[in-house]
């Protein structure tokens, strides 16, 4: 153990507990040892089920007054240390400091928006006599917690996609156990500081750092953890799907974002934006643009362009300010995303900047001529790489767009609005931004995917819609005529 490395303990039901058996957390860019967190066991997360039962009973009972107050406060505490908070998820993650501040300055949004949607979870009056039986009946239906929510939350962003569960959770009443990514676990022990300083009731929540095939496990078969709210990998999310049986699921899976830049683009807006969508948190970025379609008639300038401001792109130490990307989150990640590139220069592909791996450190890769059967094309990459196509229809660049099994979030740039709403009409995917790359999001805005990007939408106030259910209440009054 070095000298700086803290132990730090897990969050369950409200205590701070430390185990023997540790895992060490590691700076990837280094592979220095920051922290060692708990390995929780079996018998940890069935206590966790367990105390949970009490705390989802203590969360319905919250007046929501108080839980606006608790959110809020939680945000406050984070605003107080945006610093140490954009330090932890920089040293444990990919991002470099910039892109670490933005993700905290997010989380807090993220919990404002919690705080404030929970005044807004309410029911409707239901006009029962529209019917003749309904005559006589008056009633409504509302909302309820569905009480116990497990959350399974990936390595890229931290901090902010597990507030996108803690928050809307406990807005809506319900209990909460995070299971964080295990390699990246110290952002969200530090939402779980928040939420026990800002005297949210324990039981409420629970943040159990261990592997997912362990712990996870046990969190998603339980019959009492009635919704699975994951985010992560496709290959994760199915067998999730598998094993879950009959409860609620929330799954935020993989992508392969296209982009389309018609001949009407502003081109340097589509560079700007499509490079930053490439290329934010080394590619690990669920919205990440992996592929470019561009009118021919204008891709040889786009080209241009494209390669000269990815190569101004600074790689190095993610602590310092001047830094525009950091490693991915491991060598083995990086040496994944090589193969991948070295499989499509293989077959064809040309490689007009990039392609170089020093440890975890990918160079930001762009490709063209890329053929359509390679991995890069179809599968999501997940990495620094992008691939940019001509077209000469748009109606091909929808197509070819829609080729692949995902489709979280997509791009089009162009000032005619005719071919903006045919390609919104025609793109197969959650989300489609005119004039932004695929990587724009607001966090209130509804967020998920079609096909293997996920089922149901998050984004406070759908997450609080898939966090409860809904009763219908009918009185029958047999008035005296
Ligand atoms: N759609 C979105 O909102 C979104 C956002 C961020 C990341 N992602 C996706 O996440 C992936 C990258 O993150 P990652 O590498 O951390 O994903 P991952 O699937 O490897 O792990 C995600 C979480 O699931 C846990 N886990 C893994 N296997 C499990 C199992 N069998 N049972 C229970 N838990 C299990 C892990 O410990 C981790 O906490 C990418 O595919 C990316 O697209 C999607
Ligand atoms: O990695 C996927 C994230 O959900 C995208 S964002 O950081 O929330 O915009």
């Amino acid at each position: 153990m070095t000298t700086q490395m803290i132990s730090r303990e897990m969050f369950l039901a409200g205590k701070w507990v430390k185990r023997e058996r540790i895992i060490e957390v590691r700076d990837p860019q280094d592979n220095s040892i920051i922290h060692t967190v708990p390995a929780a066991s079996a018998e940890d997360m069935l206590q966790c089920i367990e105390e949970a039962k009490e705390g989802a009973k203590i969360a319905a009972n919250l007046p929501m007054h108080k839980r606006m107050e608790i959110i809020n406060k939680a945000a406050n505490y984070i605003e107080e240390h945006h610093e140490q908070f954009a330090r932890t998820i920089s040293r444990e993650g990919s991002k470099t400091i910039r892109e670490a501040t933005k993700e905290v300055k997010r989380c807090i949004q993220t919990l404002r928006i919690s705080a404030e949607e929970t005044r807004r979870i309410h029911g409707e009056t239901i006009p029962f006599d529209q019917v003749p039986e309904g005559e006589n009946r008056i009633g409504y239906y509302e909302r309820f917690p569905i009480g116990i929510i497990g959350a399974i939350t990936p390595f890229n962003d931290p901090l902010n996609l597990v507030a996108h569960k803690v928050g809307p959770a406990i807005a809506s009443g319900n209990a909460i156990i995070v299971k964080p990514s295990t390699v990246t676990p110290l952002s969200a022990l530090l939402l779980a500081e928040a939420f026990s300083v800002a005297g949210l009731p324990p039981k409420i929540l629970s943040v159990l750092t261990g592997y997912g095939n362990e712990i996870g496990d046990i969190l998603v078969k339980h019959p009492a953890v009635r919704m699975i709210s994951f985010t992560g990998g496709l290959q994760a999310g199915e067998e999730i799907a598998r094993k879950a049986g009959l409860k609620k699921l929330s799954l935020e899976l993989g992508s392969n974002s296209p982009v389309i830049v018609l001949e009407d683009a502003d081109i340097n807006q589509a560079v700007e934006s499509t490079v930053s969508g490439a290329f934010w948190a080394a590619g690990q970025n669920c919205l990440g643009v992996q592929r470019v379609y561009i009118h021919e008639s204008i891709i040889k300038a786009f080209q241009e362009k494209f390669v000269a401001r990815t190569k101004q792109y600074r790689i190095g130490d993610k602590q310092s300010m001047l830094t525009d990307m950091g490693p991915l989150i491991t060598e083995k990640e990086a040496i994944r995303v090589e193969k991948m590139v070295d499989e499509a220069i293989q077959k064809g592909a040309v490689i007009l900047t990039g392609g170089k791996r020093n440890g975890a450190f990918y160079s930001p890769t762009v490709l063209t001529n890329v053929p359509k059967d390679c991995m890069i094309s179809k599968e999501e990459i997940f990495g620094p790489v992008v691939l940019l196509y001509p077209f000469n229809e748009l109606e091909t660049a929808i197509q070819q767009s829609n080729a692949v099994d995902y489709g979280l979030q997509a791009g089009i740039f162009t000032n005619d609005v005719r071919k903006a709403f045919k390609a919104i009409a025609k793109m197969n995917v959650g989300g489609i931004m005119i004039n932004d790359s695929s990587d724009f999001r607001i966090d209130a805005m509804p967020f998920g995917g079609v096909k293997k990007s996920g089922l149901g939408r998050e984004g406070i106030k759908f997450a609080i819609d898939e966090m409860t259910e809904l009763k219908v209440v009918c009185f029958h009054l047999a008035y005296n005529e």
